[in-house]
């Protein structure tokens, strides 16, 4: 079932928290909105399952409008950060709420439960209270409880927010593995750009109720439209300069910028990611600068090191993969020389990469 969102305003008094917003999420999408807090995506979901109305612009579920739909109407499920679950009620009988309250037959009900905690993989936990669970777990039956009822779509506002780093990172492998297996169209709000990457078909990077970009999490993370999502998207070396005559100057970096030959300066930013950042021991260019390794971070599959440019007070990240970092073997105080491999300059309006 896909979901329609047709120039969405939606105003709190004087302050308009979504302007003219218009998506389109096909059948069987898992699509995230990101954003930082405040940019409207938990009003988004809120007007996508009719707990909030729009003041302008229409919803339509595959052919149908619903933009005038009361929330019970809709079909949809939800699961939000601090879902509270029956406390009073096992899990057997949390998952089985929404279809005894439908009056479904009781064998029915058994069945679908069971299928869905075996889907949640909460199997022989049924009898169990919410309190002799874990966070995960329980995110995990408001889940199959919003599940339980069928819904033609999934809602999920930072569903797993409230959790630890490692749960939420369990859950997020498990979230994309359960989409796998059902297919049922997903909007899931987010402000972190890891869980959106990695669980979203598609993603829609928010700010101030508008729209930034929507696209593939490679497209995103590869080609951010604007300095806004370039920034959000984190860990960012920053430098402002200018453009002149084929060269970039900008921050302590002079780089060679063919698409601007003009002789009149223009303002520019070059942002550069930390893995786009060379480090070495003797300088292979001009563009080479040197510094002083200050910070040494094994993370994960890279190194973060941090360098200092006194010359230029300024202090870089650079992330190194663990070859590199093994083949130059720094230690804290060492003289390098760092380069940019690649970078991109934002002009108002232009955007280029080199
Ligand atoms: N009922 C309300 N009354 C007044 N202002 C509201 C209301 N709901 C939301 N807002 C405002 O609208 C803006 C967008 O809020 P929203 O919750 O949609 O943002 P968000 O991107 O989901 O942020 P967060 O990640 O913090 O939840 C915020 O500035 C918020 O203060």
């Amino acid at each position: 079932m896909s979901i329609t969102i047709r120039h969405i305003t939606k105003k709190f008094g004087n302050f308009t928290a979504l302007e003219n917003v218009s998506l389109e999420v096909p059948s069987g999408c898992l699509l995230a909105l990101l954003g930082p807090s405040g940019s409207g995506k938990t009003s988004l979901l809120r007007i996508i399952a009719g707990l909030e109305h729009a003041d302008r612009g229409s919803i339509l579920f595959q052919d149908e409008d619903v933009t005038r739909q009361a929330a019970r109407d809709r079909g949809v499920g939800f699961v939000f950060q601090h879902y509270a679950l029956f406390r009073h009620m096992t899990v057997f009988e949390n998952v089985a709420f929404g279809m005894r309250v439908r009056k479904l037959p009781k064998a029915e009900v058994n069945e679908r439960v069971h299928e869905l905690l075996a889907l949640v993989r909460l199997e022989g936990l049924g009898h169990r209270y919410p309190s002799e669970l874990s966070g995960g777990q329980r995110q995990r039956v408001a889940l199959a409880r919003a599940l339980a009822v069928r819904p033609r779509m999934l809602l999920l506002d930072e569903p797993f927010g409230a959790l630890d780093a490692k749960v939420r990172q369990e859950l997020r492998s498990w979230l994309r593995r359960l989409h796998e297996e059902m297919h049922v169209t997903t909007v899931f709000v987010t402000h972190d750009q890891e869980e959106a990457f990695e669980v979203a078909d598609k993603v829609v990077v928010m700010r101030q109720g508008k729209i930034e970009q929507i696209g593939t999490p490679q497209q995103v993370f590869d080609h951010p439209a604007t300095p806004f999502v370039m920034d959000f998207l984190g860990n960012v070396n920053v430098f402002h300069g200018r453009v002149q005559a084929g060269t970039a100057h900008v921050g302590p970096f002079q780089l060679a910028y063919d698409d601007y030959q003009h002789d009149e300066p223009r303002e520019a930013t070059a942002y550069v990611r930390p893995h786009e950042l060379e480090i070495e021991r003797s300088p292979s260019t001009t563009a080479a600068l040197q510094g002083v390794v200050v910070q040494i971070n094994p993370s994960g599959a890279v190194v973060k090191v941090r360098v200092r440019l006194d010359e230029f007070g300024l202090e870089l990240t650079v992330d190194l993969v663990r070859d590199r970092a093994q083949l130059l073997a720094l230690k804290l105080n060492d003289v390098v020389f760092v380069r940019p491999k690649s970078a991109r300059v934002f002009m108002p309006e232009i955007e280029y990469s080199i």
